[in-house]
């Protein structure tokens, strides 16, 4: 088990926005967080990439506890792309992405070719190539989306917290992204709104009041029972005449 948590919780002013969160995530595994606007998402996303501490309960990285290990060390394993995440200091795209290999050095570990290699990996990952020498300022939100990919992946981390990460993609750089996630050598895990991209998670968790109220295989999770009760909507399935595939509809509740 790659991360794990027991009865995890998060508080603020006596609210509970997570709690009792049993959760172990496997090696190599796609895992899609899905949940209405306030569910707790977010903040789990950060309990479990150690930015935020838990007020009950514990997270645990390769057998670890997380808050007992150094930022840096906790770095070269997880990288997370924030939602809405902004960086307000005038920097071009390559100073950015130069960034997600800033846990890698240090005094006896210089910048070397091998780290402009990953950088450009990177970039052409996400198809940001020939936007380096861009100030940050001047992109697009699409493209700052990208560039801050980018910055997670030249991180070379083994655990990738993304937290809406095709918000603002159009729909080609949405599949792209997530085609990308899906075939790197890394444990993703993903909070996600659009339920149809969930589907092609390996597993999906269902976030509702800060708990999680289902976890497993998106066909046995995503039931139209379950997505109406969680969001309040009708839904159908359909399947796509071209290759079989399962797709949900969305009603108005009636
Ligand atoms: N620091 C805080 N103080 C008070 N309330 C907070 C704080 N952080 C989060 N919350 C509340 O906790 C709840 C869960 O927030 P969170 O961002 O985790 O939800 P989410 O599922 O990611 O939502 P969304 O889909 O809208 O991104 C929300 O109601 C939010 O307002």
């Amino acid at each position: 088990m790659i991360l794990r948590t027991k009865d995890l919780g998060w508080s603020v002013r006596g609210k509970a926005i997570v709690s009792g969160v049993d959760l172990a995530i496997n090696e190599g595994e796609t895992l899609g967080l899905i949940g209405p606007n306030g569910s707790g998402k977010s903040t789990l996303l950060k309990l479990l990439g150690g930015i935020r501490q838990p007020t009950r309960g514990a997270v645990s990285l390769q057998g670890r506890d997380i808050a007992s290990m150094p930022r840096r060390k906790v770095a070269q394993i997880i990288a997370f792309l924030e939602q809405q995440a902004e960086t307000t200091e005038a920097i071009t795209v390559r100073d950015a992405v130069e960034l997600g290999r800033t846990p890698w050095l240090g005094p006896l570990q210089p910048w070397s070719p091998e780290d402009d290699r990953i950088v450009a990996d990177a970039l052409r990952d996400t198809d940001m190539t020939g936007f380096e020498k861009r100030q940050w300022a001047t992109l697009s939100g699409g493209e700052r989306q990208r560039a801050h990919l980018a910055r997670s992946l030249a991180q070379r981390p083994e655990i990738l917290l993304l937290d809406e990460p095709t918000n603002h993609l159009d729909i080609q750089h949405q599949l792209s992204i997530l085609q990308l996630v899906s075939s790197l050598p890394v444990t993703a895990v993903i909070a996600l709104h659009d339920l149809n991209q969930a589907l092609s998670c390996d597993r999906v968790g269902v976030m509702a009041g800060g708990r999680l109220v289902a976890l497993g295989k998106p066909e046995d999770v995503l039931s139209v029972e379950r997505v109406t009760a969680v969001f309040g909507v009708r839904a159908s399935i359909i399947t796509d005449p071209a290759d079989g595939t399962r797709l949900f509809r969305f009603h108005s509740p009636s």
